[in-house]
């Protein structure tokens, strides 16, 4: 007996409550020392906040988990407390783990049930604009099991042979064709079972979610990233990342 009441299933995508994971528990060794990377501060403010900030801004985000740094939760909790943040959005704290796909796994089993849609964020991301993190959830909701915010690459690439010592020559091995490859950023959006499923099937060691949702055979959708939703990984990106804060405060008017 069919039940007309029940909604379709891409009705109930489109519905469904989205959550983000931000895994923020990185030491940030390439920045150099100091702080965790996403305790540090960009024009004052630590790169966290920003990230949070970054994810709040959409409407359809309800829910922001953060993997703080192992013995970082006290940290990260006084600091959410102490920045204004939309009162509209949730929060829950989680201690990470010790490679990145560890903590987005440990924001992952803290998320309450309701949640069906999950983007995953690195807080070394901080600067995202909100149309990127809409466009995203806007994918998923439209289907796709696994989305990617991508650009494509200003450089050539070229695949070597690492060297064995360092020191030693890296041959190169091939040079793969520019125009079909991306550069893939955060926020990640996904069907949280399929994310989940990921999580619980994929060992290897892998650098993003979307490449566990790979290996489970499935599609991941790329849709247009953004030059501002770059990394900071190494110093240089401080002063990138401040640079563009001065200039969205100069837009803004203030
Ligand atoms: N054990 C880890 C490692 C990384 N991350 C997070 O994953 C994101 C992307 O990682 P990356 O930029 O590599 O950060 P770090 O690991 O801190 O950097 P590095 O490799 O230079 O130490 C960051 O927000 C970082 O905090 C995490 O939550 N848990
Ligand atoms: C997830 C990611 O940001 C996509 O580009 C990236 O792979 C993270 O890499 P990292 O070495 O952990 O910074």
């Amino acid at each position: 007996m069919s039940d007309d009441s029940r909604p379709s299933p891409t009705t109930a995508r489109a519905e469904a409550r989205t959550a983000v994971v931000i895994p923020a528990a990185g030491r940030g060794v390439r920045l150099g020392p100091g702080a965790p990377k996403a305790l540090r501060a960009l024009n004052g403010t630590p790169m966290l906040i920003h990230a949070v900030r970054a994810m709040a801004a959409s409407r359809a985000v309800s829910l922001v988990v953060v993997v703080a740094p192992p013995d970082g939760a006290a940290e990260v909790k006084s600091l959410l407390d102490a920045h204004a943040l939309p009162e509209r959005t949730d929060f829950l704290i989680v201690p990470g783990g010790a490679e990145r796909q560890d903590s987005v796994k440990l924001g992952l089993d803290a998320l309450p049930p309701e949640y069906d849609i999950v983007l995953v964020h690195d807080a070394a991301r901080p600067l995202v604009p909100v149309d990127t993190v809409d466009a995203v959830i806007e994918a998923v909701r439209d289907g796709a099991p696994a989305v990617v915010p991508a650009l494509p690459l200003a450089d050539t690439v070229k695949e070597v042979e690492p060297a064995s010592a360092a020191g030693d020559p890296e041959p190169v091995v091939a040079t793969p064709e520019r125009a079909r490859l991306r550069a893939v950023q955060t926020p990640q959006g996904f069907d949280r079972a399929t994310l989940v499923r990921a999580h619980e099937t994929v060992t290897d060691n892998v650098t993003d979610d979307a490449s566990m949702v790979e290996q489970l055979g499935l599609t991941v959708v790329v849709v247009p990233g953004h030059e501002e939703a770059f990394k900071v990984t190494r110093p240089l990106d401080l002063v990138l990342a401040e640079a563009v804060l001065a200039r969205r405060r100069l837009n803004d008017g203030f």
